[in-house]
């Protein structure tokens, strides 16, 4: 492992920014990796315990290794970021968050990487800062909208609720069982610092809680609106994502003129952890050409 790998750890890279635009006033925390010129954001899903660390700590290394600068935010009402309760568009709130930290960043331009929430909130950012998106690589979500073919909500978003609403380690694994296609993949280690992220921030989870009693309908179906999104988009979906469908990754090519989709064959909700070497291979060939 060479020194700059060797720094790569969640704590060495952790930092706070407070960012403001308009009535909304957060200390948001993000890790910050690497130095290249270019800028690679990763958004996390909306899970309970999840973070950008949690999400993407597969893929950090290769990027960094690549000559990119990687920033992961934590989302306002996740991880070390401000509580929040969204009674609106989640999807919006997230992308005014990531346009405050990278005004405070002085980042002008950005390649977004989503996973589930994170691509709905990329695209939502896109929409409203076409000229601050690169590329776009969308994992497991990017429009809010309904499945065509899978009864909403699914079974992995309603596991997903249930374990905000009671976060039981019974709960949690039941829901993990169901995120990936090989839960012989799921160790009792990674339930663990699982748990324990969820179990730090209590009002993050009661705050989700409250957020879909006010608005159950957290993540805006941008359908109409995908034509308008003419950065270069990479589509990745696991056939067996039982969270969000992979029809959502047909719709978002049929509405998305720069876009491709790429289907991993088993695999669940988590394409960039559990194909995580060839989805980092994908990725870094996708923003160098
Ligand atoms: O309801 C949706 O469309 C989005 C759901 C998610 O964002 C679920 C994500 C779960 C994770 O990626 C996680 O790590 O918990």
């Amino acid at each position: 492992m060479n020194t700059a790998a060797h720094s790569l750890t969640e704590a060495a890279t952790s930092k706070f920014v407070r960012i403001k635009d308009g009535e909304l006033d957060l200390q948001l925390h993000y890790n910050d990796a690497g130095q290249g010129a270019e800028t690679v954001v990763m958004l996390h899903g909306s899970g309970p315990g999840a973070s950008g660390w949690a999400n993407f700590h597969r893929n950090i290394e290769p990027m960094v290794a690549a000559g990119y600068r990687v920033i992961l935010m934590d989302c306002p009402g996740w991880s070390k970021s401000d509580p929040i309760v969204c009674t609106g568009s989640r999807s919006e709130l997230n992308a005014r968050a990531l346009k405050g930290l990278l005004d405070a960043l002085d980042i002008q331009r950005a390649h977004l990487i989503g996973n589930s929430m994170g691509g709905h909130s990329a695209v939502a950012f896109a929409l409203a800062n076409p000229s601050r998106v690169g590329k776009l690589v969308l994992m497991g979500g990017g429009t809010g909208g309904p499945s065509q073919f899978v009864p909403m909500p699914t079974e992995g978003i309603k596991l997903l609720q249930g374990l905000y609403r009671e976060p039981t380690i019974e709960n949690l694994k039941r829901m993990m069982n169901v995120f990936v296609y090989d839960t012989s993949s799921l160790t009792e280690e990674l339930f663990q610092a699982r748990l324990a992220n969820m179990l730090t921030r209590p009002d993050h989870l009661q705050n989700f809680v409250k957020s879909l009693a006010a608005n159950p309908k957290q993540f805006t179906d941008y359908g109409p609106r995908l034509g308008e999104i003419t950065a270069p988009t990479l589509v990745i979906w696991g056939r067996d994502d039982r969270f969000v469908p992979m029809d959502i990754g047909l719709r978002l090519i049929a509405g998305m003129p720069n876009a491709e989709l790429h289907v991993f064959n088993r695999c669940g909700h988590w394409a960039q952890w559990e194909h995580a070497d060839k989805f980092n291979r994908m990725v870094l060939d996708f923003l160098a050409h």
